[in-house]
């Protein structure tokens, strides 16, 4: 008996070690086998059951570059509430279930089609198979046709473009001069809709000649739509560009226009919302001054905290119809939180720094409690889930992650179902648009089952049925969490969303706080149409259009009219007729450019792209922009494309084209780089509606700032144990860009403290913007890439200014810092709260405080007390100056 559990004790002994050894563990830190099981029950982990399974199995799967592999191999169809218990009792039995939040199913409010229609109408909707019509959809369409401005704010796929489509097509039947202009954020949509309304149309007897006006359409077709469109489906960059600044050529349309029609609403917020918004005030005025027109708005939005105030800010319209009783059927959801095991790992550390000047060079290896890969464990999912025939949304923050996660997940299909490996793709981005048509249709086809995307798919391009979504880490912002998983359930199917965490604090406190995301309100969506310079930008483009009347165009343009006219005319781009009396003067425009508009970038989009080209088939795979070109393509780089790696043999930076070629890799590349914030200058107030003194309380300024960064080599790492096994140097030209700050000083009072304390203060200013940056989504709507932090680069001993500043990360700025701004003493108590409640030992802190997956750093050069002394030292000084 003693012999067959010394037996049984030394293998399970071995199997211990082995999985101990492929995933990182150091055994010598338990000495007997008693020892390691009592801590890592402890720990909440065990090496016997599943994870044992496992790592036998991964001895035998020795080639594969992973230890992992799907757990569940039976590939039965599954519903996706039977997914659920299926996922626990599988790959899901480390507790990863934190919360499963029951969304009920809705019942549909169902009414008859209003017999009025006229027969036109009714045959649209025949063709599309609809008899009846959602509760919603009859109130807003019998709003609409009453003249009202209406939005719509139902859920994801609850019908509302029928909600614009029917009173369109209703007016439009009836009269046969009238006109409608619908504005869509992005090309795939218009070209969704076009694909419905030709559907619906078929059997029409008005001419109605639908067409989109958009940067590809032919110029021929341009001049056909101009003459003959009666439904023009357009975008505010094209409006903005190359529709008002011709309006003459637009007479008819703009004459006899009806409707403006303003889908996925949400879209427009931020910098891009604020244009918007100017646009829409010019071509408001120039129907109505020029054109006598006045059309009716419908705006279509997904659940916000405000979208009637939303709508009516961004078209500047005093009344506004809020739709939302939404009465459209929906399945019942399963809402399930999912956290990666914590489980033991072998790191290295940077011991305590002990003095200002060292910058924590020195390091140890250590046994910590680190929650295994979120990235594997969504990758576990993904592939579990296509296996059950159900049909799933991968959505991933990130183009890279889109791409690690497609890669693993291909790998697990390929050891678990070879036949799925190619049903499988991902979206996001940069590819090219063919590449992006083809993705959707086979996605709604059937080809595909299953797609890793970016937010790129959050807009509601129809891809057909979806079973499940899931999301990987917290994706900014409540109300986008839940736009995505709107995109499974269609009708009363039921649905699964899966959010799986990541060590991060926010997703941390979403897991330890259900309550906070499905009990919270959803965020607002914020748009500052007064910025002074923006409106100073878009009078500009409006007096070539039409010349401004100070008397008639406040209505437009509102009461910063006249002080912003005041600064162009001394900028010599407005002038006027002296010998007229002053409120009858109007302005027109004498700046030296032909077409200002073109000078007015309003989506902040940068227009020098890298080409990466797959040098066997010469052939296009992406283009990057140029500010993220160079963490992706320089040479020796492993670039990823739909989960084929590239190595990149070529960079021509003066023809901006980098050449690669199909190579089967065991590693991946990492850039090592550093980025210097310069400030330049010049406050930016935006935006105004924040600025109140309940908020404004702080020292901190908003300024332009120069980011620069420069590229000084790179590292090759194994992909598995992600170990850097060479390094390179490289010489990179750096690249600069424009963008605008949040900071506040320092004051040296608090450099002198923490530098008796024997802490580093650069480790202290790095920790804290980045406890700082970890708390800004719980404020403002943001993907954590908008912002970044000023981060101590381990290499440099330059002076840093004694600051903690933040920076938009978007080339121009897109007004986040900003709107940071007013807040920045209730960001920096948060961020003092999370330092002071994470439990965690050490001074460089742990992803839960002041570690940042995203930090250009790796997070070295971090000391967390540091930071906490900074931090208070900084709203102690905020409050004495403020009394
Ligand atoms: N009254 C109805 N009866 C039956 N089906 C309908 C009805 N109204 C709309 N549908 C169908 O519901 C689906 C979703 O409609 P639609 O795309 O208009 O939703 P949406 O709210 O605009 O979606 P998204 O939020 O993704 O933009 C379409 O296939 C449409 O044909």
């Amino acid at each position: 008996m003693k012999k067959r559990d010394n037996a049984f004790r030394t293998t399970l002994l071995g199997i211990v070690k082995l999985f101990m050894c492929e995933n990182g563990y150091e055994m010598a830190k338990f000495p007997s086998l008693e020892d390691l099981l009592v801590f890592m029950k402890e720990c909440g982990t065990t090496a016997s059951g599943t994870e044992a399974k496992q790592a036998k199995r991964s001895r035998s799967a020795a080639s594969s570059s992973h230890s992992f592999e799907a757990r569940c191999h039976d590939t039965n169809p599954l519903l996706p509430e039977e997914m659920v218990e299926h996922l626990r009792r599988g790959i899901g039995s480390r507790g990863q279930v934190m919360h499963v939040e029951e969304i009920s199913a809705r019942i549909a409010n169902i009414v008859e089609i209003p017999n009025e229609l006229s027969e036109n109408t009714k045959s649209a909707l025949k063709c599309i198979g609809v008899t009846r019509l959602y509760g919603h959809q009859a109130e807003s369409i019998q709003a609409s046709l009453a003249g009202k401005n209406v939005v719509v704010a139902t859920m994801t796929s609850s019908g509302k473009s029928l909600c614009y489509n029917i009173p369109v097509l209703e007016v439009l039947s009836q009269n046969l001069l009238a006109c409608a202009l619908y504005l869509f954020p992005t090309k795939a949509l218009a070209q969704d809709q076009l694909r419905s309304l030709l559907a619906m149309t078929k059997g029409f007897d008005a001419g109605l000649n639908i067409g989109i006006y958009d940067g590809d359409t032919s110029q021929a077709d341009r001049m056909w739509l101009r003459d003959n469109a009666r439904l023009l489906i357009t975008n505010p960059d094209m409006l903005h560009m190359s529709i008002m600044p011709f309006h003459g050529q637009f007479r008819r349309i703009l004459s006899n226009l009806r409707f403006i029609i303003i889908d996925e609403a949400h879209a427009y917020k931020g910098v891009f919302g604020c244009h918007t918004a100017l646009i829409l005030r010019r071509l408001r005025r120039l129907c109505s001054h020029v054109y006598g027109s006045d059309p009716s708005f419908v705006f279509c939005t997904a659940t916000s905290a405000n979208p009637r105030e939303h709508a009516m800010v961004l078209a500047n319209l005093p009344t506004m119809e809020l739709i939302q009783n939404d009465g459209s059927p929906s399945g019942p959801k399963l809402f399930v939180l999912w956290n990666p095991p914590l489980c033991l790992k072998t790191v290295q550390v940077a011991m305590r720094t002990t003095s200002s000047t060292d910058t924590g060079k020195s390091a140890d290896k250590n046994v910590i409690l680190k929650r295994s890969s979120p990235i594997l464990e969504f990758s576990c999912l993904f592939a579990e889930i296509v296996q059950h025939g159900l049909r799933c949304i991968a959505f991933c923050k990130s183009r890279k992650l889109c791409e690690l996660v497609l890669c693993y997940t291909r790998e697990i299909l390929q050891g678990t179902a070879p036949h799925l490996v190619n049903s499988i793709c991902a979206y996001r981005a940069g590819y090219i648009a063919e590449d992006r048509r083809r993705i959707e249709s086979e996605f709604f086809g059937g080809n595909i089952c299953g797609v890793a995307a970016t937010n790129a798919l959050e807009l509601g391009i129809d891809v057909g049925h979806i079973d499940v979504t899931l999301h990987l880490g917290f994706p900014g912002s409540i109300a986008s969490l839940w736009q995505q998983a709107g995109r499974s359930g269609r009708r009363e199917k039921p649905s699964l969303a899966v959010y799986v965490a990541f060590e991060g604090p926010l997703d941390q406190y979403f897991m330890k706080f259900p309550q906070k995301l499905f009990r919270s309100p959803i965020e607002c969506c914020h748009i500052d149409a007064q910025n002074k310079q923006v409106l100073e930008q878009h009078l500009v483009c409006a007096a070539l259009e039409h010349p401004l009347s100070l008397l008639h165009d406040e209505n437009y343009f509102g009461p910063g009219l006249k002080n912003a006219v005041m600064t162009l005319k001394n900028k010599g781009c407005l002038s006027t007729d002296p010998s007229r009396d002053s409120s009858a003067r109007i302005w027109s425009y004498i700046g030296y450019e032909k077409l200002p508009s073109h000078a007015v970038s309003i989506r902040a989009i940068e227009t020098e792209r890298y080409k990466v080209i797959n040098k066997q088939k010469n052939e296009v795979l992406e283009e990057i922009e140029e500010s993220k070109a160079f963490f992706q393509v320089y040479e020796g780089a492993v670039y990823m494309h739909q989960a084929k790696t590239y190595l990149v043999k070529h960079l021509d930076i003066s023809s901006k084209i980098a050449l690669c070629q199909e190579a089967d890799l065991k590693y991946y590349t990492k850039t090592r780089d550093y980025t210097d914030i310069h400030v330049i200058g010049g406050d930016i107030a935006y935006p105004a509606r924040n600025s109140s003194t309940q908020f404004s309380k702080t020292t901190a300024h908003t300024n332009t700032c120069k980011v620069t960064t420069t590229w000084f080599g790179f590292r090759r790492i194994w992909k598995g144990s992600n170990q850097v096994f060479d390094t390179v140097e490289l010489s990179l030209p750096s690249y600069s860009y424009e963008s605008q700050a949040v900071w506040v000083r320092v004051p040296q009072s608090i450099k002198t403290a923490v530098e008796i304390k024997k802490f580093s203060f650069r480790a202290g200013l790095h920790a804290a913007g980045h406890a700082l940056l970890n708390v800004v989504p719980l404020y403002i709507i943001c993907n954590s890439s908008d912002m970044g932090s000023e981060c101590a680069n381990p290499h440099d001993s330059r002076y840093v200014p004694e600051r903690i500043l933040l920076y938009d990360q978007h080339p121009g700025g897109t007004g986040i810092s900003a709107q940071v701004q007013p807040l920045f003493t209730k960001l920096l108590n948060a961020a003092l709260e999370l330092l002071t409640s994470c439990r965690c030992l050490g001074d460089a802190g742990c992803p839960n405080c002041v570690q940042n997956l995203a930090c250009h750093e790796y997070n070295e050069v971090l000391h967390k007390d540091a930071a906490m002394m900074i931090i208070k030292g900084v709203l102690d000084a905020d409050e004495s100056s403020f009394g």
